[in-house]
């Protein structure tokens, strides 16, 4: 009996809430939304030390975080959503965090594609951005099924950048774009527009807004030749406490800057 009146609260309370988000919604709306917004998921170890929890936890409360925000952007119609989800730089962590990290993705990835996931709910198609070559094979694998399963999908983007840093995409595409050059694709010299179409995110318009959790102000060599008119929003919240409220305050920031962010980007085309 009690569990049932509990469970009748929380249905109760889950209501409200999604009826309060749907009225904010409908303000933010007025204004400009945003097309791509992408999430440095920072803070998630700290989180785990400060529950005194083990690491693995601290990612596994980061991936429900993560779940949350995508279920809220698409609500908001946003079409494009980016996730740093593991850089080349955390190869160098120890190595049983690396294979515990691995093993979490490998089962994220498996999750985020089932029947009932965000995915299919949203109509989700699924980039994998990074040297995937770099990914324990089990890893490698899932992330290709997740491609293919979800390649028919047009309602809404999300690509997860994993093995990426932006130095390590720009040098990849440069280096294509030489080789195009001297396989006479083009003749004129290699120019900005060269480069770009060989980035990984081609896939994608550059972000609006980059949400950088737990304070920091840096890049991380995070799509770095994609933000340059990019409004960097940082909360001094840890990732697994992300909500619904940095994500609309994000975007009224966001609205606030438009018409600046978007002569500066028209005077540099
Ligand atoms: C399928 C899929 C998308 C899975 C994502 C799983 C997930 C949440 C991965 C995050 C990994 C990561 C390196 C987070 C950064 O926090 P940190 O480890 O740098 O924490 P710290 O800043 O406290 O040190």
């Amino acid at each position: 009996m009690e569990k049932q009146i509990r469970s009748g609260a929380s249905q109760l309370i889950e209501g409200f809430c999604s009826f309060l988000r749907k009225c904010i919604y409908s303000i933010i709306s007025i204004g400009p939304i945003p097309k791509h917004i992408a999430f440095i998921m920072d803070g998630n170890r700290r989180y785990a030390k400060c529950h005194n929890l083990e690491e693995g936890s601290g990612h596994r409360a980061g991936f429900s975080a993560l779940t949350k925000m995508l279920k809220y952007c698409y609500e908001l119609n946003v079409k494009c959503i980016t996730i740093y989800a593991f850089s080349i730089d955390n190869f160098k962590r120890r190595p049983e965090e690396v294979q515990s990290t691995m093993n979490l993705i490998q089962e994220k990835i498996e999750s985020l594609i089932e029947e009932e996931g965000i995915v299919n709910h949203y109509g989700v198609k699924v980039n994998f951005i990074g040297d995937l070559s770099l990914l324990t094979e089990p890893v490698k694998l899932a992330a290709e099924r997740a491609m293919i399963a979800t390649s028919c999908n047009s309602r809404a983007v999300l690509s997860i950048c994993i093995a990426y840093t932006s130095t390590n995409e720009i040098v990849r595409a440069v280096e294509k774009s030489c080789i195009a050059k001297r396989d006479g694709e083009f003749s004129s010299s290699i120019d900005v527009a060269d480069v770009d179409r060989r980035m990984y995110m081609a896939v994608a318009d550059d972000p609006d807004i980059i949400i950088r959790t737990s304070g920091e102000t840096r890049l991380s060599n995070f799509l770095m030749w994609q933000s340059a008119y990019t409004l960097l929003y940082s909360p001094r919240v840890l990732w697994p406490d992300i909500g619904f409220w940095h994500l609309a305050s994000s975007i009224m920031d966001f609205q606030r800057n438009f018409a600046y962010l978007e002569k500066k980007r028209r005077q540099s085309l």
